[in-house]
């Protein structure tokens, strides 16, 4: 089996791109052993601090964004990081090429319930300007997005922009392996990812949607469809790119000053870049997701992403409304 350097190379990634992918890679390999020891490893449970965004942070997503920080200063073709644990964007390499945003913890509700959790990156080319101003570019302009699931099995799932690949860690090594090339997501399906508590809060487009779907073969979409909610974005975005599916967390009026639950940067745009190279897409309901120019490192947007013709679908019921 193909090793992600051996991949890199083969496919002719940007030899100044290359190290630092292997730098993600590495933080995923660390990470995975602290997640796979859980409380022989004392990361489980809260801190007592609040991050950015008001949430109290789990001492993993602290230890994981701490060990990602530590190998990015590291890597000299890194130019600045964001991530969703801190504050503020943090400099390294004035020369360096990239940007790397990243969330080091995705699905912390999961860590002290053994259950799936990853970390998610995306990287940006560097410009001349500085601190946050250099991110606020539109997802269009990643040069790679990835994401690590710590699973049964941990994968690695990677775009350049040729294509999304999946690979798989070996533990015995600690080296990730190609086992699928460019992944594909079913433009059909009839599974769907949404947190359903949240129903009474939706946009009435989406209330209808999902309706509809739950109206199944007696309905107007006249096919059955099932759901499924992993609680941790990772999980479920793999999920889609395994045998596709519909993945959203809408807009909702539950916290009027907060009616977004994912951020743009570490969460939204790599995730639509990866699905977007399997063949699936990516949208707020009203506009594609990589065009969307950010105006801030900690936004936050509705996501709507996964087999196409189902988002197309879901679509339809926003363009009406
Ligand atoms: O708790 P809810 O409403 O089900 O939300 C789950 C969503 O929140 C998240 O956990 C937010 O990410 P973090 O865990 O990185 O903060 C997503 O991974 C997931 O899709
Ligand atoms: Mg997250
Ligand atoms: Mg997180």
């Amino acid at each position: 089996m193909q090793s992600l350097s051996q991949f890199l190379t083969e496919r002719g990634v940007d030899p100044q791109l290359q190290p630092l992918l292997q730098a993600l890679a590495q933080c995923g390999v660390e990470i995975s052993q602290l997640v796979r020891r859980g409380a022989l490893a004392g990361v489980l449970g809260a801190t007592e601090t609040e991050n950015v965004q008001g949430e109290t942070q789990k001492k993993l997503d602290v230890i994981a964004n701490d060990l990602i920080k530590q190998r990015l200063a590291a890597e000299p073709s890194v130019k600045a990081m964001a991530s969703e644990e801190e504050d503020h964007t943090v400099d390294a390499h004035a020369d360096g090429h990239y940007l790397v945003s990243f969330d080091p913890l995705d699905g912390s509700s999961n860590i002290d319930i053994n259950s799936l959790v990853g970390t998610i990156f995306s990287v940006l080319p560097a410009s001349d300007r500085k601190g946050e101003a250099a991110f606020m570019q539109p997802g269009i302009n990643q040069v790679a997005a990835c994401y690590v699931l710590y699973g049964p099995a941990t994968v690695l799932a990677l775009t350049t922009g040729e294509g999304t690949s999946l690979f798989s860690l070996d533990p015995d090594t600690g080296e990730f392996l190609l086992v699928e090339d460019a992944m594909t997501i079913p433009a059909e399906t009839n599974e769907f990812a949404i947190n359903a508590s949240n129903q009474r809060f939706w946009q009435p487009a989406m209330q209808s949607y999902i309706a509809d779907l739950l109206a199944g073969d007696t309905g107007p979409r006249g096919k059955n469809f099932n759901m499924r909610w992993i609680a941790a974005m990772v999980g479920d975005v793999h999920r889609v790119l395994c045998r596709g599916g519909i993945f959203t967390y809408p807009t909702d009026t539950k916290n009027p000053a907060k009616p977004y639950k994912l951020r743009l940067m570490y969460e939204a745009n790599p995730m639509a870049m990866l699905v977007e190279q399997a063949g699936g897409s990516a949208s707020t309901g009203y506009e594609r997701i990589l065009t969307l120019q950010p105006e801030a490192i900690h936004q936050r947007v509705a996501v709507i992403l996964g087999s196409r013709d189902e988002v197309a679908a879901c679509l339809g019921y926003h363009s009406q409304a």
